[in-house]
């Protein structure tokens, strides 16, 4: 065991130069102008282990400064430079793997091997925007008038933030921080209260990587001061872009903020996803497929499963060995190998599942398993829970449920089945599973999200376009062209040529 500060580290790390507990600016370590701190806690014990500074308003200022400093120079670095700035930040983030699946345990309480599947996502982001860094082109081309040609030039906006959330701190912080790195931008990221010091990890090997002081910015604050530190970040002149991954409810206030001044802004918002099982799928794999989407991070992933829509032909069936399964599962600390399901990741995660269980109990749903918080350890930790009958006036099929919750409902038709999916605000990820392929074909076009999964759980990956419709949001992180596009403009040129007409 070592130690950071008043606290005993609950875990030991191979590359102890990893572990950094202030903020990075302009490529130093550096406290709040408060000189306060926040404890951060392990949500598999309840207990904080390490603390970082409360930023607040007062410290954006020097934060975006030194950032747009540097922006004037990484502007004018090569598309090769970049790219491989970022192929040796993704090679330093692959060599730390185990270390940073540690901290990411003791932050979000997700199991080791949830971990090490994070940081396998997260480095897809790396590797991908290094290839993209080399792609950004524009065009040429001749206009209507004989005696003119047209060029466009994509240039980086500026400076980007990043408002980045707890459930994939890693790949959150990779998603948006590459892209940004990658179009010539200079970022600065403010992770969430419960998981700064993935953030500062990865700074540290971001710096080790070559990129330049003020490249990438970390600055960590609390759930109190959040509010401000993300308002004064949102309302700042030489911020040009803002990307933020949160609440649908959040995401409205950034994108007003950001209205005054203009800012580009990505959403990637709330998903209460629909799953819609047929008769004719095949069990074994739906059930494989919306098991590991269901309790991934015990179900806080804004893509999970919200609501299960499945056939009556195979309902019971279904709900009898998903049932079966959820019993399987071992609930403990990320850190022990045996663990198949961590705790949530914070205290009001605990209180919001149980307000929608006991709703839906309230209205008439039936509980087959679990249902309550569960005392292990102080630990943050709820029942994997199984529930059928959901009506649609319950609140557990209108809000995200964000915890190891999952609701059934039956249904006849594809046509009730797509009117009931297509019933929400929100548009992130639907889900469908069925061997008949005009349905696929037809439910690929007629369900209303971003993303569709289609005999699938898992559509995420830095090649394919992430982003959601309605109120899930605007705007594609990761995928070709569309990502890096977030953090361009187009520059039109028009010449004037003579003796050419
Ligand atoms: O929770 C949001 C992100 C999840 C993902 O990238 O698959």
């Amino acid at each position: 065991m070592g130690l950071k500060g008043k606290y005993e580290l609950p875990f030991e790390l191979n590359n102890p130069e990893l572990l950094h507990n202030q903020s990075f600016v302009s490529g130093k370590w550096v406290k709040s102008k408060s000189g306060k701190t926040f404890e951060v806690v392990d949500p598999g014990t309840g207990k904080p282990w390490i603390e970082c500074p409360i930023n607040d308003a007062s410290d954006v200022d020097d934060a975006v400064k030194s950032a747009h400093d540097c922006f004037e120079s990484y502007r004018k670095v090569s598309p090769r430079t970049r790219a491989q700035l970022l192929f040796q930040w993704d090679a330093l983030i692959r060599e730390n793997r185990e270390d940073l699946a540690t901290i990411l345990v003791h932050e979000t309480g997700k199991p080791k091997a949830e971990a090490y599947g994070e940081i396998d996502y997260s480095t897809g982001f790396t590797w991908w925007f290094a290839g993209e860094a080399e792609r950004i082109q524009g065009t040429v081309f001749q206009p209507s008038l004989p005696d003119r040609r047209v060029f466009t030039i994509k240039q980086p906006l500026g400076v980007a933030a990043a408002l980045v959330p707890w459930n994939f701190p890693i790949a959150m912080v990779l998603r948006k921080a590459a892209a940004a790195l990658a179009a010539g931008c200079t970022m600065i990221v403010k992770p969430s209260p419960e998981t700064p010091i993935t953030a500062l990890a990865l700074a540290y090997l971001a710096s080790k990587a070559g990129f330049p002081d003020g490249a990438l910015n970390i600055l960590t604050t609390d759930l109190e001061k959040t509010p401000e530190l993300s308002e004064a970040l949102c309302r700042h002149e030489l911020v040009r872009k803002v990307s933020f991954t949160g609440s649908t409810r959040v995401g409205k206030l950034v994108a007003r903020l950001c209205s005054d001044s203009l800012k580009k802004v990505t959403l990637e918002l709330g998903g209460n996803c629909p799953v819609v099982i047929f008769d004719d799928a095949n069990l074994d794999q739906a059930l494989a497929q919306v098991f590991a989407l269901k309790y991934r991070h015990a179900g806080q992933a804004c893509v999970t499963a919200n609501r299960i829509y499945v056939q009556s032909g195979i309902f019971d069936k279904f709900l009898e060995k998903w049932t079966a399964e959820v019993k399987k599962i071992v609930v403990g600390h990320g850190a022990d190998n045996t663990t198949t399901m961590g705790p949530v990741t914070t205290a009001r995660g605990i209180e919001k599942a149980q307000s929608l269980v006991d709703d839906a109990k309230s209205k008439g749903a039936t509980i087959h398993v679990g249902g309550k918080k569960l005392e292990k350890n102080g630990g943050y930790f709820f029942e994997p829970t199984v529930i059928s009958g959901i009506k649609p006036d319950m609140d557990i099929a209108k809000e995200e449920i964000f915890a190891p919750v999952s609701t059934f409902i039956k249904f006849d038709t594809e046509d009730e089945a797509v009117k009931a999916a297509n019933d929400t605000s929100m548009g992130l990820a639907s889900y469908c599973f069925t061997k008949n392929i005009d349905r696929m074909w037809r439910l690929f076009e007629n369900l209303d999200a971003g993303m569709i999964g289609m005999n699938t759980g898992n559509s995420s990956a830095a090649e394919s376009p992430f982003g959601g419709i309605k109120q899930s949001g605007y705007g594609k992180e990761s995928g070709k062209d569309v990502a890096v596009a977030e953090y361009l403009i187009t520059k039109t040129g028009t010449l004037t040529l003579e003796g050419q007409a």
